[in-house]
């Protein structure tokens, strides 16, 4: 059976997807009609003529005064003229007499397959309130046998036929249910308690969907009708004027069917979405009555089914469809997708045959005629995202099995623990055995040794009675020598024994030091900490008796001051009253200022020696007044100014005044008669050999004294002294040199020849 269903929708499918037209379906469903719509005394007449082709619908318009619809009948036939068609064909039309079971096969079967093949595919029944759009698409009971099951019932067992005909083990499903209403454009989960007003997004790879919808993994159709029954009870429903058990909202039943299939190594992924609306019926006001609450559920229901007209009039548009209104409300914002998008839709209008209805047939029927010429674009959703609930679940599986795999080897472990364990007791047992066998064969032995040294003793005491040849064994000398023998081993053993033994008491004696040693200090130890813990005592008690003091005389301090600004007060209170009355007070009388007599501050002495501190009292042993502090400092500037005054003397050795070296200086050299030689020069008086060669000397000094001084200041480098002598060696050039030193000049020499040993010999303080 499951193998003939399979075909059949596969075939359904086929012939759905042949037709590109059918990407956009609109079917006619005319209902039969209710009591109230028959006359009891004349009978019903049907105003919907369905063709025989099942494509075609005609609505009959009457225009005469026929009060019923016997009467009517009548006159139609009577007068042709009376009566108006409309006529108009779509792709299915269902008369009263169509079936569930029909209308499911020819119209929403395909949807179905459809969704198998990872489309996305919706079902919208659009009516005049009362028609049968949720007769049609719920039906009424649940039972599988019920032949007034509606399309979602008839829908889910089919896709779980489906799903058990699939003999494919690498084949894996997922369905889920989702289930929501759009109640005074509020959009509501049927499938949960609260009453939340959900949210409507829109992602590129998820299209739009309805943020916090909750979904419902089913795996039976019995689960899918609980999960339906809990919504429509939880729908909004009201009895009308037109309807006992009117829908006042809109309601989408969402099947979303998951298939994984795994060949070899890669994954093939479809996800198909089934939408199957239920949408609230329009009604006109006037004929319903609706008042208060009801008038507002119809103004919505009323202003959302015009936004779905709007939207399918700009859809239909096609000269001018730049702007299609989904966003006018919740319900074609939602059923974007479903129009004009990716999605295979089915437009089903209902419609009542009756005379009284026959405006809002007529609109129903244009309604969908306009509908018919939406287009839709529908895909496969193959490519869907890896993160599809299916694959999740797989990989899930995958994460749950490998867990499992290891918790089976933790218990393979445990196994071989046990084992190991029971081995262990084992061993333990078999140990214990041995011991015991060890200790029984130890006493065993020894008592095998005892005998044997009663026997040895029982023997000897023999041998000792005995004689060999013909003397006693003690006179033998092979005896004398085994007691010697064994007398040298005894001793041997015995010294030994007695070196260990001195060898452990010394140990002993050097551990008992050793003790005393740590006991001693920790006497020691003690006592300090006795003695500290008495210091500290003394101290604590110092401190409380020197605080109490302090308090004391913070007291009595402040009652003095407080007494003494009473005092104050008091005698400028007198003085006041004395100025007033004209008094003046003598000087004598005047109270002299209060000195407050201080402890003299201290200082500590200077001293460039570490300072000894009071360990007691951390104070320094000695410590000055004011005065002793003034004089000694005093007495420190005269000692520091003498110091001073001495290094000034050394250092003024070397820094003799100008004139002074000049004097002295030009003193030597008048002595030397080498200025008046030079002015001689100079005023070019003629002078000896020998004063020649004087005066060449000297300047050759000053020369060479002029290269190191220059050369020490920097000025030249000492390399830079030319080899040969330039000192003058002929008279004329020594006349010449002569001639251009001045006596400023050998002066200014002299002078930096001197700054210069001076630097070697103090260069920090020059
Ligand atoms: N094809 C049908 N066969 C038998 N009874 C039908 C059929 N269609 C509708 N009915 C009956 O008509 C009445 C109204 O139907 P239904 O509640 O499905 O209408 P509706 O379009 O969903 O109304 P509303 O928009 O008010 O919810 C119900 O009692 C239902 O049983």
């Amino acid at each position: 059976m499951f193998l003939r269903e399979r075909e059949s929708l596969t075939h359904a499918s086929t012939n759905f997807l042949n037709s590109e037209k059918e990407n956009f379906k609109v079917a006619i469903r005319v209902r039969p009609p209710l009591e109230r719509e028959i006359d009891p005394a004349y009978g019903f007449s049907s105003i919907a003529k369905v063709g025989n082709d099942q494509n075609t619908i005609t609505l009959l318009d009457y225009l005469g005064s026929a009060t019923n619809d016997m009467a009517r009948e009548q006159d139609i036939y009577e007068n042709p003229a009376l009566c108006n068609y409309h006529t108009y064909t779509f792709d299915h039309v269902y008369d009263q007499n169509a079936t569930q079971v029909e209308v499911y096969e020819t119209t929403a079967r395909p949807a179905v397959s459809s969704i198998l093949e990872g489309y996305n595919a919706t079902l919208l029944a659009y009516g005049q309130t009362g028609t049968g759009k949720t007769y049609t698409m719920e039906g009424f009971k649940y039972d599988s046998n019920d032949s007034q099951r509606g399309i979602i019932p008839r829908a889910v067992e089919d896709i779980f036929k489906f799903i058990e005909s699939t003999d494919n083990s690498n084949c894996k499903f997922m369905v889920r249910a989702s289930y929501l209403q759009i109640y005074n454009e509020n959009i509501s989960d049927l499938l949960k308690n609260d009453r939340v007003s959900l949210q409507i997004r829109e992602e590129k790879r998820k299209g739009v969907f309805v943020e916090g919808l909750s979904e419902w993994a089913v795996r039976s159709p019995s689960e899918i009708c609980s999960l339906m029954q809990k919504g429509e009870l939880a729908r909004a429903t009201a009895c009308t004027k037109m309807n006992d058990m009117s829908s006042r909202s809109h309601a989408v039943f969402i099947l979303i069917v998951e298939q994984l299939t795994s060949v070899e190594e890669s994954t093939e992924i479809k996800v198909g979405k089934l939408n199957i609306v239920d949408l609230a019926g329009s009604e006109r006001v006037r004929v319903t009555g609706a008042t208060g609450k009801r008038l507002e559920e119809s103004k919505k229901i009323n202003q959302s089914l015009s936004a779905l007209g709007n939207v399918i009039a700009a859809l239909i548009d096609t000269k001018n469809r730049s702007h299609v209104p989904y966003r006018d409300s919740k319900l074609t914002r939602l059923l974007e997708d479903s129009l004009g998008g990716n999605c295979k839709t089915t437009m089903m209008a209902m419609i009542s045959p009756a005379f009284e209805s026959f405006s809002e047939s007529l609109s129903t029927i244009k309604f969908a005629n306009r509908a018919k010429n939406i287009k839709n674009a529908p895909k496969i959703n193959e490519d869907v995202d890896q993160r599809t609930l299916l694959r999740k679940y797989e990989i899930e599986l995958q994460k749950l099995r490998i867990a499992l795999e290891e918790k089976s080897q933790g218990v393979i472990d445990m196994q071989k623990l046990m084992e190991l364990e029971e081995e262990m007791r084992n061993c333990e047992a078999d140990k214990e055995a041995a011991i015991e066998a060890l200790e029984r064969r130890s006493r065993e032995y020894l008592q095998e040794k005892e005998e044997k040294n009663k026997l040895e003793e029982l023997i000897k005491k023999m041998d000792s009675q005995m004689l060999i040849g013909g003397k006693k064994i003690e006179d033998t000398p092979q005896f004398r020598t085994a007691l010697e023998e064994k007398h040298r081993e005894m001793r041997e053993e015995y010294d030994n024994r007695m070196r260990e033994i001195e060898k452990e008491r010394e140990m002993i004696e050097q551990d008992k030091a050793q003790i005393d040693r740590y006991k001693q200090l920790l006497l020691r130890q003690r006592d300090i900490m006795i003695a500290l813990t008495a210091r500290l005592n003394e101290r604590d008690e110092t401190i409380i008796q020197l605080q109490e003091d302090l308090d004391t005389f913070d007291k009595i301090q402040k009652e003095y001051e407080n007494s003494l600004q009473n005092k104050n007060s008091r005698i400028e209170q007198l003085d006041m009253i004395l100025k007033a009355h004209g008094i003046e007070v003598p000087e004598d009388f005047m109270v002299p200022d209060i000195v407050q007599e201080k402890e003299p501050r201290k200082y500590q002495p200077y001293s460039t020696n570490e300072i000894n501190i009071d360990q007691d009292y951390h104070f320094p042993l000695q410590m000055l007044t004011a005065e002793e502090k003034i004089n000694e400092l005093s007495q420190l500037i005269v000692e520091k100014t003498k110091e001073i005054e001495a290094l000034h003397r050394n250092f003024s050795k070397f820094e003799e005044p100008k004139e002074q070296i000049d004097t002295i200086k030009i003193k030597g050299l008048i002595k030397n008669g080498i200025l008046m030689k030079l002015d001689s020069l100079k005023a070019g008086i003629d002078i000896n050999k020998e004063e020649y060669g004087e005066i060449n000397d000297i300047l050759k000094g000053v020369y060479d004294t002029c290269w190191s001084t220059l050369a020490y200041l920097g000025d030249i480098k000492e390399q830079d002294k030319p080899k040969e002598n330039l000192a003058p060696n002929t008279k004329e050039t020594a006349i010449n040199r002569a001639r251009a030193l001045t006596v400023d000049e050998i002066l200014s020499i002299k002078r930096q020849e001197m700054r210069k040993n001076l630097k070697q010999i103090q260069p920090n303080n020059y």
